[in-house]
């Protein structure tokens, strides 16, 4: 069992192909992103030993609780047989769990405090300490990266590793593709907790950011349907492409596109199906194409790839689910030939990627950068792929190590809260500092 402090981290993803069709069963493919969501738990001094504190700054959220006010009596008994959690919320939670919320009436805050609250709940104990999670993301919120699946896993890893319900990452062998069965063991139950936080949060996900956030690299992914298991074949050989990653910053709610789909579908069943059948053999498709080996990857490859990029998009336009700030950068990058543009994520606003040709000038490219920032759009640089969940513990073999670590940590805990992408990422990145094992 660990104890705070320490912190945990998780990745954002980029649809590639199948979102929306995703929640419907039919494959998607995605890869997580450099971009990352950190959680910080840290203990109460004494006189707070008796409350749970929220910090998400990113979302204008601090809040406390009385640990001993909070539902404990309606918590679902765990069933002896199974370890996961079942793929369904708790009702009576819930419910009961709106009487805790009701001075949160903010959207965004709402579904990330409930998310917390349902996770704590169900994994902890109210003998626990009072403890303050505090979350930062270098990922924008609410555009179509999964920073609400990168937090969901946060939350299920720090609360697993609090309850013992799994341990810290054993190291690997040198390679990274090394199998360590009870990383795999820890990582599937994160992954399953983290898919509750994200029913807390968006109602109907389909797991695929779950997935990516929890187990990194690039996956196919597809979603249980008439009781046969989740689909997620790690795509390890997945070829290097140029994208550009385009955030149109118009906000929206995962929660409100995937339900604007669902009536859709409810009132225009035979319309809306096809079009889902479309992105599932698109995907299918592209999986073929992204499958090939390295040597195969030619110039009618790379058009392919682009076709289904612009089809893929044409049809999540047809479910409504695009922007009009989203169509601007497609005909942008359309003026000027740099590639094939979709939204990905949820839509409705949030982010679009360009798949660039491969013979694009860099001056073009420049251009269309220039052209996007004037617009007010923010262009991302990240690459693909990575790690997924991880943790950074203080190493406790000696007291001077131990009194550095607080003190580093008092320093974290400060920049958590008030520094901006660049600050979190040179601070306690993954990549920027030593200590960070992965699942
Ligand atoms: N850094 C964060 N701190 C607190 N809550 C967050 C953070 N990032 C995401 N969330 C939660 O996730 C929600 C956004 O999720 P969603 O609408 O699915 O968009 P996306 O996952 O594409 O970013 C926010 O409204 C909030 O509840
Ligand atoms: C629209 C959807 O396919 C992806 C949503 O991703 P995001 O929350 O917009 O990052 C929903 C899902 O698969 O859960
Ligand atoms: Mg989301």
């Amino acid at each position: 069992m660990v104890s705070a402090p320490f912190l945990v981290s998780a990745p954002g993803k980029i649809i590639l192909f199948g979102e929306h069709a995703a929640v419907y069963g039919k494959p998607a493919i995605a890869a997580a992103v450099s971009l990352r969501s950190y959680l910080l738990t840290t203990k109460h001094a004494a006189e707070f030993s008796d409350c749970v504190t929220l910090e998400f700054p990113d979302v204008k959220l601090q809040y406390s609780w009385k640990i001993h006010s909070l539902p404990w009596n309606v918590v679902p008994k765990r069933s002896m047989d199974t370890v996961r959690p079942p793929s369904e919320l708790n009702t009576a939670l819930m419910e009961a769990l709106e009487q805790s919320l009701v001075a949160v009436l903010n959207p965004l805050q709402r579904s990330a405090a409930l998310a917390f609250l349902y996770l704590y709940l169900c994994l902890c104990s109210p003998d626990m300490p009072g403890m303050t999670f505090s979350v930062r993301s270098t990922l924008p919120i609410g555009a179509g990266l999964g920073s609400s699946a990168s937090v969901s896993v946060c939350l299920a890893a720090a609360l697993c590793l609090l309850s013992g319900e799994v341990s810290p990452p054993e190291t690997k062998g040198d390679d990274d593709s090394d199998f360590n069965a009870a990383n795999y063991a820890s990582i599937e139950l994160i992954d399953a907790w983290a898919f509750l936080g994200e029913r807390c949060i968006h109602g109907n996900p389909s797991g695929i950011d779950n997935a990516v956030a929890s187990h990194g690299g690039a996956v196919m992914f597809q979603r249980m349907t008439k009781g046969n298991p989740n689909v997620r074949e790690s795509m390890r050989n997945f070829p290097p492409l140029k994208l550009l990653l385009i955030d149109s910053r118009q906000p929206r709610r995962t929660a409100v596109q995937v339900a604007n789909v669902a009536t859709l579908l409810q009132n225009y069943p035979l319309v809306t199906e096809p079009i889902l059948n479309g992105i599932q053999a698109l995907t299918s498709e592209a999986y073929k194409l992204l499958l090939m080996p390295k040597e195969k990857c030619d110039d009618v490859w790379e058009e392919r790839l682009r076709e289904l990029v612009r089809v893929n998009h044409g049809l999540l336009v047809a479910l409504g689910v695009s922007h009009p700030k989203l169509e601007a950068i497609r005909m942008a990058a359309d003026e000027l030939e740099i590639g094939e543009t979709k939204l990905t994520g949820a839509g409705g606003g949030g982010c679009a990627i360009t798949l660039v040709k491969r013979d694009v000038e860099e001056s073009r490219i420049l251009e269309l950068k220039e052209r996007l920032e004037g617009h007010g759009f923010e262009v991302f640089e990240t690459s693909l792929g990575g790690f997924g969940a991880g943790c950074l513990l203080p190493t406790k073999s000696d007291a001077a190590e131990w009194e550095e670590w607080e003190d580093k940590l008092f320093s974290l805990h400060h920049m958590l809260g008030l520094g901006d992408r660049e600050d979190i990422q040179k601070t306690v990145g993954v990549g920027s500092i030593d200590g960070w094992a992965f699942w």
